[in-house]
């Protein structure tokens, strides 16, 4: 019954209003999802402000987006170098830094946050957030795992609230999962999807389900790989070339587990354990604890299941 209300009630509002144009966004977290989405988001025209903790790591940011850049342009302007130096100008010109996200999100479109993921954390920086972004500003979670409704609730608005998902790496994954929860309305959810179609992104609509499509299903079997190695039944080596050569993956889940970040790995296994203590796919890993306890975190730290240095 409900879920029949909500759809109704998505289809009236969609013709009663506009979707929002989405022109300036603020994205809050300048790490490696950030930093792409900003990189994307500034190379299809828009306006962008990525807001971090410290100016160094937005340094560190704006440095590798500048060196992501160089590597989009090597290939899409292959003959024509000079095309590919304005490029690049071009979307660096976009792009402005800040600390202070209460105060750049005053005249922003969009709300983005790729900070750490925990939900506690990114309830707290909404919460604020919704005290001075003006009223038609939509905010979005980039979230892994955790139910975009959970976050959306220490706002007070809901109906602006959504969930955009994209994939590492933002400039080459070529999808954005878009989120509505049962109170998104509909020209929020257009807003979003009109937004990640402007990206150059293809996007499929997703329920607000813990780890919506991709996750739901790459997450079980990432953990699978690592309980296989812990009960000697293969070497990281060999699971990651038998996943690659024998099921076509780019990555094993050795390799993408530490492209990913260990430490983000562990937040999503450790939320869901908790969710649901019986289910044997969420059962916790000793060994990836023991990484993340040891600061190894992966490719971002230089070592994780493998060395990087
Ligand atoms: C417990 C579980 C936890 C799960 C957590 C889930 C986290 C999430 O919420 C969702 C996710 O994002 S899951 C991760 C999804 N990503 C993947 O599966 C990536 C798999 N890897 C690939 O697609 C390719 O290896 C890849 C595209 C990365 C690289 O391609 P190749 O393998 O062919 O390797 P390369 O030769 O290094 O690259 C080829 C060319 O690609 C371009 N490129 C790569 N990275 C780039 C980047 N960052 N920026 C710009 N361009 C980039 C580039 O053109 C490169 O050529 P070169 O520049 O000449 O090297
Ligand atoms: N790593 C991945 O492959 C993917 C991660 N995600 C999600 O994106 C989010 C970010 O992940 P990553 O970029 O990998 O993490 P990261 O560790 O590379 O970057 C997180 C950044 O957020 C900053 N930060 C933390 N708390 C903050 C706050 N309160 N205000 C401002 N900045 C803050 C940190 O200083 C750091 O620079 C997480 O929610 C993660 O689950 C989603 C898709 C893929």
């Amino acid at each position: 019954m409900a879920f029949f209300g909500h759809h109704m009630c998505r289809a009236f509002s969609s013709s009663a209003f506009r979707s929002v144009a989405i022109k300036h966004v603020v994205i809050i977290g300048g790490g490696q999802m950030g930093a792409g989405i900003a990189q994307v988001a500034a190379s299809t025209g828009h306006q962008v402000t990525l807001v971090d903790t410290s100016d160094a790591i937005l340094t560190k940011a704006v440095k590798g987006i500048e060196a992501s850049l160089k590597r989009v342009v090597k290939k899409k302007f292959a003959d024509k170098p000079e095309a590919g130096v304005a490029f690049i100008e071009k979307a660096l010109r976009n792009v402005s830094i800040a600390t202070d996200a209460a105060a750049a999100v005053q005249s922003a479109d969009l709300a983005l946050e790729a900070i750490v993921e925990n939900l506690k954390v990114k309830q707290d920086l909404f919460s604020v957030l919704d005290k001075t972004a003006p009223a038609h500003t939509i905010f979005a979670s980039n979230t892994s795992s955790l139910p975009i409704g959970d976050i959306a609730s220490a706002t007070s608005r809901l109906d602006r609230f959504g969930g955009l998902h994209f994939f590492n790496p933002v400039p080459m994954m070529k999808l954005v999962e878009v989120i509505g929860t049962s109170a998104t309305s509909q020209e929020t959810f257009d807003s979003l999807m009109n937004f990640s179609n402007a990206l150059g992104k293809t996007s499929v609509s997703c329920k607000d389900t813990p780890g919506f499509i991709v996750n739901r299903l790459l997450v079980p079997y990432m953990l699978e790989a690592v309980r296989l190695h812990e009960r000697g039944h293969g070497s990281k080596e060999d699971i990651d070339v038998a996943m690659k050569l024998g099921a076509g993956y780019p990555m094993g889940p050795f390799e993408l587990l530490d492209y990913v970040g260990l430490d983000t790995a562990k937040f999503i296994l450790d939320g869901w354990s908790a969710m649901e203590p019986t289910n044997p796919l969420f059962s916790p890993s000793p060994l990836l604890n023991k990484l993340v306890a040891d600061g190894k975190f992966g490719k971002k730290t230089g070592e994780g299941f493998y060395k990087y240095k």
